[in-house]
């Protein structure tokens, strides 16, 4: 058995971490802090999972991360707050998997101009998207696992630009959740201002352009450019991504999809689709990446993926990248379908 334990885990994906961990045959549960429920049972905040057997006895713990021994640790807590509980676990014999952005970028420097805040310095970490690094994340000590919107824009676009067909300028739009913006209400995501509602957001300037473009560059040739705006849609869980980009050569769809077959033939957790349009039901709850593609007459690529924000975007894909680690199947504790209608 391997020992886990969360940091932050009274938040949302705190709480998926907790879903698809107690039914994982391979794991124990031991710490899940918080600051303010010491002592409270997890399934009082977490009421979806009450009566589940391994977590009827856990409590929340406020305790310090140079506390914490375990195999696993997990950090579900904002960015700039992991990079202060880090490198304390960095000291100890854990390996950690980081749910914030505060791992993901080689380059300190760019991190800190598109969150604003000044890091505490920068460590080995290798990032978590299994289908693009698994060999990498089977030996890190710390694994940055991606964003919710890069993990459907980088899983989408891959393929393409790792073929080099693709035109250099990616124009990338993305429709998500709201509880991608975690557990605290705010004006925009009370029911009043969202219910009903389409909000853009950060049209131009949202943090996860740079990640999504420091990707796709690693595996391409060119300069590629990204484009990037999200958008608040009046649903709990999903991304629905769509990407735009110009073919450097004339190939049909089935070109297209052959293309994408192979480069994911090993990957349990992407579906290529051929006829049916991924959506948002077809994928809740489950750590699946639907994808589709189309092409027009004029070198137009329409690149459709569907996520789950919580799993794939954050837990499931923690877990998934654990499972790597321990040199675990990596479906192990994940292989389960969606929630569709
Ligand atoms: N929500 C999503 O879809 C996704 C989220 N992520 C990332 O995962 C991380 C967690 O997100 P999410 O679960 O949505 O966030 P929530 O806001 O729902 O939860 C955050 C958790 O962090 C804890 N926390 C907050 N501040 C501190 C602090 N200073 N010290 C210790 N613990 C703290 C809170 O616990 P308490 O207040 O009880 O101590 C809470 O449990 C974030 O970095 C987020 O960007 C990544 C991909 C998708
Ligand atoms: C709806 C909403 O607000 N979504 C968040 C998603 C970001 C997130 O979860 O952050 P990381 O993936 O970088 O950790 C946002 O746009 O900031």
């Amino acid at each position: 058995m391997v020992e886990v334990s969360i940091i932050g885990g009274s938040g949302y994906t705190g709480g998926e971490l907790l879903r698809i961990l107690s039914n994982h045959p391979k794991v124990e549960i031991r710490y899940v802090t918080s600051r303010k429920l010491d002592g409270v049972p997890v399934t009082k905040i977490h009421k979806n999972l009450k009566g589940m057997e391994p977590l009827e006895n856990l409590t929340f713990k406020n305790i310090p991360p140079e506390d914490i021994d375990s195999d696993i640790v997990f950090c579900a807590t904002p960015h700039g707050v992991s990079m202060k509980i880090v490198p304390t676990l960095y000291e100890k014999d854990v390996r950690i998997i980081d749910l914030s952005g505060d791992y993901r970028f080689e380059d300190i420097e760019i991190y800190e101009k598109w969150y604003g805040i000044k890091h505490t310095g920068k460590l080995d970490a290798v990032y978590g998207l299994p289908e693009i690094h698994r060999e990498s994340i089977k030996r890190a000590k710390l694994v940055a696992n991606p964003g919710c919107f890069p993990t459907g824009a980088i899983l989408l676009l891959t393929p393409l630009v790792k073929e080099d067909i693709v035109e250099e300028n990616i124009v990338i739009d993305s429709k998500t959740g709201v509880s991608g913006a975690g557990i605290s209400p705010t004006d925009t995501t009370h029911f009043p201002n969202i219910n009903e509602n389409v909000i853009p957001y950060k049209i131009t300037s949202h943090r996860h352009t740079p990640e999504i473009e420091k990707e796709l560059k690693k595996l391409s040739n060119r300069d590629i450019k990204v484009f990037f705006t999200p958008h608040l849609v009046p649903i709990t869980r999903g991304i629905l991504t769509t990407a735009h980009v110009f073919l450097r050569e004339e190939i049909d769809k089935e070109g297209l999809i052959e293309i994408y077959r192979k480069f994911y033939r090993r990957d349990p957790f992407i579906r290529i689709f051929e006829e049916d349009i991924p959506s948002l039901t077809g994928v809740r709850g489950t750590n699946f990446c639907d994808i589709a593609i189309e092409v027009d007459k004029n070198r137009r690529a329409v690149l459709v993926s569907a996520i789950d924000n919580l799993v794939k975007g954050a837990s499931g894909q923690g877990v998934q990248n654990m499972n790597i680690m321990m040199g675990f199947d990596e479906r192990e504790g994940l292989w389960f379908g969606g929630l569709a209608p």
